[in-house]
C-alpha cells in the first residue's frame, strides 16, 4: 500500500509526518518506521510523527525515534506537528494537543511555533553535570571545546553508561557565550547520533543553566547546529520551573508517497 507522507524540519531536527486520523498506519512495525526514517533506503529523518484525532483536544501526537521505537516527548517534533496541523487546516493559530507527556498549548505565526513544555520540579545537580526530564530525559554537561568535540563518540559513552544504561538519556554539551546565550550540541537517544537540534534538550539546558546560576535570565537563547531557539520560564517559590515555552521555526520541506 502506498503511504502519503510529509517532511518537516525545526532547526534541522527533521521528521516524517503522517496524517493518521483514519488509523491506517501500523504503529507496531518498528522495522518499517526505521526504514521510512533511513536516510539511504527511505525518506530520511530523525523521527516519525503520527497526527491522530483526539476526543477533546485538537489532535494527538505519537512520536517514534528513527530507530523505529515509540519514545518520549520531542519538542521540535511537537513544534513541527503544530505547523503540520495548521497546513492540514485542523487549527489556525492557537492549539492544545496531547502528547505522551500530557497536554501542550501552542501558537503558530507564519513559520514560528511557540510550544509550552512540561513543568520541571526535579533537577539533579551533580559535580560535572545536571540531569532533568523536560518530557524526555536529558544529561547536561559543559564542554569548552564544543566546536571540535566528537559528540557521537563521547555522547554514546554517556548515553549507554551508568547510571543511564540501556534505558539511556539524551546528552547535551553546552558552552556559555553570554549570561543569556549558550551553544548546545546534542546526542540523541534513539537516533544514536548527534542531531542538528533537540527541543527538549535546549529546554533542559536553559533550565539547568538557571538552576546552577549560570544565567540570571528567564529568557534564554540557544544556538544549535541547525539554527536558533529560545526558551522562557518562570520559577515558583518551591523551585519548580513553570510556564516553560520553547520558540523557534518549523518548516515544511516536501511531501510524497512511498
Ligand atoms: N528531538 C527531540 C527529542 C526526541 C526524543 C529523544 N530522542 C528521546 O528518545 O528521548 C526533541 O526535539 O525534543
Amino acid at each position: 500500500m502506498q503511504q502519503e507522507f510529509y517532511k518537516y524540519q525545526g532547526t534541522g531536527n527533521d521528521f516524517v509526518m503522517i496524517d493518521n486520523r483514519l488509523q491506517t498506519f501500523d504503529k507496531n512495525n518498528t522495522k518499517h518506521i526505521a526504514f521510512l526514517c533511513d536516510r539511504r533506503f527511505g525518506i530520511g529523518a530523525d523521527g516519525l510523527i503520527l497526527l491522530e484525532n483526539h476526543d477533546t483536544y485538537d489532535f494527538k501526537m505519537v512520536y517514534f525515534n528513527s530507530d523505529g521505537n515509540e519514545s518520549t516527548m520531542c519538542g521540535n517534533g511537537g513544534r513541527c506537528l503544530v505547523a503540520f496541523a495548521r497546513d492540514l487546516g485542523i487549527i489556525t493559530k492557537n492549539t492544545v494537543f496531547e502528547a505522551i507527556d500530557g497536554l501542550h498549548h501552542a501558537a503558530i505565526t507564519n513559520d514560528i511555533v511557540k510550544l509550552q513544555m512540561l513543568d520541571v520540579d526535579t533537577i539533579e545537580k551533580h559535580e560535572n553535570h545536571v540531569f532533568l526530564n523536560t518530557g524526555s530525559p536529558h544529561h547536561v554537561e559543559f564542554k569548552d571545546n564544543i566546536e571540535d568535540f566528537d559528540i557521537k563518540t563521547e555522547g554514546a559513552k554517556i548515553r549507554y553508561g551508568a547510571p543511564y544504561n540501556e534505558a539511556g538519556s539524551n546528552v547535551n554539551f553546552v558552552k556559555k557565550l553570554t549570561n543569556d546565550t549558550f551553544t548546545v550540541r546534542t546526542y540523541e537517544r534513539g537516533v544514536e547520533d548527534e542531531t542538528l537540534s533537540c527541543g527538549t534538550g535546549v529546554t533542559a539546558v536553559a533550565i539547568a543553566m538557571h538552576a546552577i546560576n549560570q544565567t540570571t535570565s528567564n529568557n534564554v537563547n540557544l544556538n544549535v547546529q541547525g539554527g536558533k531557539l529560545n526558551v522562557s520560564f518562570t520559577k515558583d517559590t518551591n523551585g519548580a520551573y513553570k510556564n516553560v515555552w520553547l520558540v523557534g521555526p518549523a518548516n515544511f520541506v516536501f511531501k510524497g508517497t512511498i
